[in-house]
């Protein structure tokens, strides 16, 4: 992967981005291949520890697999207490994004040069309950702002509204700044999310507790262009 891939994430934007987190684990390479029918162009991976989070989820050998399965840009959710060690693994595995949590690191600035230096795409990531200032340190460093719409770690909770007025003033202080949002995004709260500036929305639970994904994806994307989309 090169950091030609971060220009096809950020020239896809406004995208929702799929979350395999709750799909069927058994039939992976299945669910992706209904997502992509489905007329999704990017997906999105949690990876989550057991410690930065109280959940478990999967690590490089299912990422290096859907490598193999897809060339759809892989945009990794790193929920992880060290991301330095596993970012290369998860370079050389496809990822094409790595976003990591400000909230698991010392030095942002570092970690994500670190990642950059991986030749991909560099995300940093934000739990609701964590003052945005924590970010002002390393925003001209990162290519993207993940809002957590919802406290990390388990798909299918709540949506935080918090993360409207973060989008709103992340855009306003940088209109070229990649944002996404992630949590509990569905036809009730994608259209907020854009309005307030938002261009890449994670959706989990939303599409896959639907009986037909295609349907899922085409009635969210309505919503999501339906919006006034901000400055951007
Ligand atoms: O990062 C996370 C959860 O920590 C997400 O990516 C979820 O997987 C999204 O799922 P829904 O909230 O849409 O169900
Ligand atoms: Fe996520």
């Amino acid at each position: 992967m090169n950091r030609a891939k971060l220009d096809s994430i950020r020239g896809a934007g406004p995208a929702i981005l799929p979350s395999v987190l709750n799909c069927d684990f058994g039939n992976l390479m299945a669910e992706v291949d209904r997502l992509r029918e489905a007329g999704t162009e990017i997906l999105h991976l949690d990876v989550m520890d057991g410690h930065f989070v109280p959940n478990l989820t999967f690590g490089m050998p299912i990422v290096e697999g859907l490598r193999r399965h897809t060339d759809m840009p892989l945009d990794v959710h790193l929920m992880i207490s060290d991301p330095v060690t596993y970012a290369k693994p998860m370079v050389d595995a496809g990822a094409d994004m790595l976003t990591f949590h400000v909230e698991a690191v010392k030095d942002p600035v570092e970690v994500a040069g670190k990642v950059r230096d991986l030749g991909v795409g560099v995300g940093v990531a934000i739990n609701p309950g964590t003052p945005l200032s924590e970010l002002d340190v390393c925003l001209d460093s990162v290519d993207m702002v993940l809002v957590m719409s919802v406290e990390a770690g388990f798909g299918g909770q709540t949506f935080n509204p918090v993360a409207i007025d973060r989008i709103r003033e992340l855009r306003s202080r940088y209109p070229e700044l990649l944002l996404e949002i992630d949590g509990g995004i569905n036809l009730s709260t994608i259209g907020a999310a854009r309005e307030a500036g938002c261009d890449l929305f994670v959706v989990g639970s939303a599409i896959i507790s639907s009986d037909d994904y295609t349907v899922a994806v085409s009635e969210l994307n309505d919503a999501m262009m339906s919006a006034n989309g901000g400055s951007r």
